[in-house]
Formats: structure tokens, C-alpha cells, sequence
């Protein structure tokens, strides 16, 4: 018989996972805020909590409730006589502005939150939550649901405002001529990129139903400058450019399907041509420390193929893909940094 020898437990480190616990509650809170769109009514001014009430056809205490979790932590802010306004953190809520966080709380807090408590089906079986509990894959779910896959669209054009930024200032991209963003979505990062590129044109390769979208989303003074093209990274991409772009492609697939996509781009990139995999990167040194990549693997865990790498592992599939590494841009943010790919 084993004998198991148990640690006293600590009390703070109840607490501990007490507060880990508190951030699943707050977490609906702000699902709760970004369904009745609080966001949106506040930037019209402070509100007391019966008009809130009365302008989301909710029940005015159980409002109240939410709106104080949510304003302790920072989200909104509360006034003495129950009278709630808009502060940065809650403006990041707002419907179709730019960066706004609304559309991807709404993605990982409606189709993807099953799977958040299904990790142990992943772990014990090698298989992913998602279609455990949707009977279909991620893409598959898009299509089949296009209204859930326009959120989900709006939410990556979204969470796109944490790096745009930090992409142009730490990246030269005024050398190349035809850039091509593979799975570019809403294209918003191309629009960005050509807005400060004068002289290049960009392509948004995606498929058929999110480009459907993309194409009417190209603003009036790109229209020269930028087109779209459709089709699958698993069969072909568009040829000749001399930059190509993936922002958060590659970790949404194992490492046989993105050495497939990287071949696919290597078959099309003319010999010199670069490409930037612009995605989470854990740091080698990382050992018993948070990073942001950690926690978004867990995404990839419950929803798709896919994993945030190291350094070395991107490495080896860039060259199984027979691509060169040149170098890890970081662009401020755990989020995101560029590695940069070269076709000798
Ligand atoms: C995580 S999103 C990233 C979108 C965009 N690059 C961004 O950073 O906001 C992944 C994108 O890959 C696209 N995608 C998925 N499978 C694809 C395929 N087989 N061929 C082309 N695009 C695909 C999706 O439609 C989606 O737009």
C-alpha cells in the first residue's frame, strides 16, 4: 500500500486559488456587460443604475451586483448615488470601434467556454474539447454558424488593436512591394500596413466565407491598393509576393499541418522573399513564470491541432518547411512578436 505524505495546507494559498476562481466570476460579468452593450449606453454619459436597468430590460439589483464586481475591478466606475460611467478599461467593450475586446469575450465565453472545462477530455485522450462538445471543428463550426463566425472574425479585427502599433514601429515594411497576409481575416492588419507603405499593394488571402466580409471592409482610400483572394493555405497561396504575413495562424495547428502551410508558401515565394509568423513566443528562460503564451496555448488546447511554441520549435518547422529563421522581432507585447522567415 502507498503511503501518501500530505502538506499541510497554507491559507494564503487558499485565498490564492479563491482569487484564480474570482477571475471566472468576474469573466461572466464582463460577458454580462458586453451582451447588454453597458459599454455603448455609458459613452453617452454616467448613468444611474435604474436607467442602466431600464435601458437593458434588466432587473435593477442583480445589475447593480454586476456592475459593482465589475467596477472593483477597474471596469466602469461607480459614483456615490449608484451612477456608473465609462472609464478606459470599460471603453474596451464598445461595439465596432477599434480594438475593442467586445467580440472576442463574446468568442471565448460563448462557443469556446465549454471547453475551458473539458481539459481533462484533452489531456486523457489527445483530442480537442471543441469537437468533443460541437461535433465539429472550430473552421467547420464557423461556417456552418456564419453569425457566431462574424463575431469571431470581429473579435480577432479587434484583439488586432494590442500589436498593430507595435508591428509598424518594429518593422521596416516600406522595402517590399506586394505583401500577401495569409488568413488575414477582416484584413485589418493589411490596411494598417499599407497606410504607412505608400508605395506597396497588399493581397488578404482567406476563405470564402470571411472574405465575403473582408472585401466590403477595404477602406475607400485602398481600394487601388488592395485586393483579396480566396482559397485554403492547405493547397495553395498566392504567388510573387516579396513579404508574406501570418499573424496567428501557425499556432493554430500541430506541426505537420504548418509545415504543409509553410511548404505551401515556400512553393510561392520567389527566391529572397520573406515571411513574417507573427505570433505568442515562450520564452526559453520562462521556467515557473507567467506568460502570456502559456495561457493562450490553453485556447489552442481546448479548441484546436494547435500550440504556442519556443523559439527552437518554430524553428524547426520553418526549416522541415525548408525556410530560413533570420530573426525574433518583439513588438511590446507577450501577445505577439514577428519572427522573420526567408526563401534562400
Ligand atoms: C486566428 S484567425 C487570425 C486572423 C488574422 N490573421 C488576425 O490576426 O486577426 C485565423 C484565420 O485563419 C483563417 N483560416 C483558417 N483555415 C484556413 C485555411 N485553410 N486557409 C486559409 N485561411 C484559413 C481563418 O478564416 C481566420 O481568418
Amino acid at each position: 500500500m502507498i503511503t501518501i505524505e500530505k502538506q499541510p495546507v497554507k491559507p494564503e494559498f487558499t485565498f490564492k486559488m479563491f482569487e484564480i476562481l474570482g477571475g471566472l466570476w468576474l469573466t461572466g460579468c464582463v460577458k454580462t456587460a458586453a451582451e447588454l452593450n453597458i459599454a455603448d449606453l455609458l459613452a453617452s454619459g454616467p448613468m444611474t443604475i435604474s436607467k442602466l436597468a431600464e435601458e437593458t430590460q434588466s432587473h435593477e439589483i442583480q445589475l447593480y451586483r454586476v456592475m459593482r464586481a465589475l467596477s472593483g475591478a477597474g471596469i466602469f466606475e461607480e459614483s456615490e448615488n449608484r451612477t456608473f460611467a465609462l472609464n478606459d478599461f470599460g471603453a474596451a467593450l464598445q461595439t465596432n470601434v477599434p480594438g475593442t475586446a467586445k467580440n472576442f469575450v463574446l468568442t471565448i465565453m460563448n462557443e469556446h467556454f465549454p471547453g475551458y472545462g473539458d481539459l481533462t477530455y484533452a489531456v486523457q485522450t489527445g483530442k480537442i474539447p471543441f469537437e468533443h462538445i460541437h461535433g465539429k471543428d472550430l473552421w467547420g463550426f464557423y461556417k456552418e454558424y456564419p453569425e457566431i463566425g462574424e463575431n469571431f472574425g470581429k473579435g480577432m479585427t479587434g484583439m488586432s488593436g494590442m500589436e498593430l502599433k507595435g508591428i509598424i514601429e518594429n518593422y521596416d515594411f516600406k522595402p517590399y512591394h506586394k505583401i500577401v497576409d495569409i488568413g488575414g481575416g477582416n484584413g485589418v492588419m493589411i490596411h494598417t500596413i499599407l497606410n504607412n507603405t505608400p508605395d506597396s499593394f497588399g493581397i488578404i488571402f482567406d476563405e470564402a466565407n470571411v472574405i465575403e466580409k473582408t472585401v466590403k471592409m477595404i477602406p475607400e482610400n485602398l481600394k487601388e491598393r488592395c485586393s483579396v483572394a480566396i482559397g485554403s493555405f492547405f493547397d495553395r497561396v498566392p504567388e510573387g509576393a516579396d513579404l508574406y504575413t501570418m499573424k496567428w495562424i501557425i499556432h493554430d495547428w500541430s506541426d505537420d499541418e504548418c509545415v504543409q502551410i509553410l511548404k505551401n508558401c515556400y512553393n510561392a515565394m520567389p527566391k529572397g522573399a520573406k515571411l513574417l509568423i507573427i505570433d505568442a513566443v515562450i520564452p526559453d528562460d520562462s521556467l515557473n513564470k507567467p506568460h502570456m503564451a502559456k495561457l493562450l496555448d490553453i485556447v489552442m488546447l481546448a479548441c484546436l491541432t494547435g500550440k504556442e511554441r519556443t523559439l527552437s520549435e518554430f524553428k524547426m518547422i520553418i526549416e522541415r518547411a525548408g525556410l530560413q529563421f533570420n530573426r525574433l522581432v518583439h513588438i511590446g507585447t507577450e501577445a505577439k512578436s514577428i519572427i522573420e522567415c526567408e526563401k534562400l
